[in-house]
């Protein structure tokens, strides 16, 4: 059997030389720490998927950035193609609105936090970067 695709979006809001993250507050990777973001809808761009999920998940309003890398990742029971970019906040406090937790991440603490099997890669490119 074909296995699935899931597309998602993810941003990496940035504010100088820190990264927000958050943490997962329910489903098969509660706890895990991500980049807040969700599956694209038909019809959509990536871009508007993402300024969709982060004004549900967060309550705020952030302008699209440039692309920074396209993940692909095969978890067990599906194939994962994400499409992250850089963000920053138009409008709105970062609301937890879903995620159990958050935080802001520089290049010396990006590290600590248990980010998602699918997120790892991409981590050591950010860390470069910031
Ligand atoms: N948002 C996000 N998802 C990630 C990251 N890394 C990673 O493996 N994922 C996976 C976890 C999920 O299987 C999938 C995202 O789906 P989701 O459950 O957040 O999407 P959604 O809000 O549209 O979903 P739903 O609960 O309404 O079904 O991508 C990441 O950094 N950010």
């Amino acid at each position: 059997m074909e296995r699935k695709i899931v597309e998602v979006v993810a941003a990496v809001i940035r504010d100088q030389d820190k990264i927000f993250a958050t943490q997962r507050g329910y489903g098969e990777f509660k706890d895990g720490w991500e980049f807040p973001g969700g599956k694209i809808e038909s019809g959509e761009t990536p871009q508007q998927a993402l300024i969709r999920e982060i004004q549900e998940e967060l309550d705020t309003e952030i302008e699209v950035g440039k692309l920074i890398d396209i993940v692909e990742y095969d978890y067990p029971t599906f194939h994962l193609k994400m499409h992250c970019f850089w963000a920053g906040i138009k409008k709105g406090d970062l609301i937890l609105k879903e995620h159990e937790a958050s935080k802001w991440l520089t290049k010396e603490t990006i590290h600590s936090v248990e980010w998602l099997p699918a997120d790892l890669g991409l981590i050591d490119r950010i860390e470069e970067l910031l």
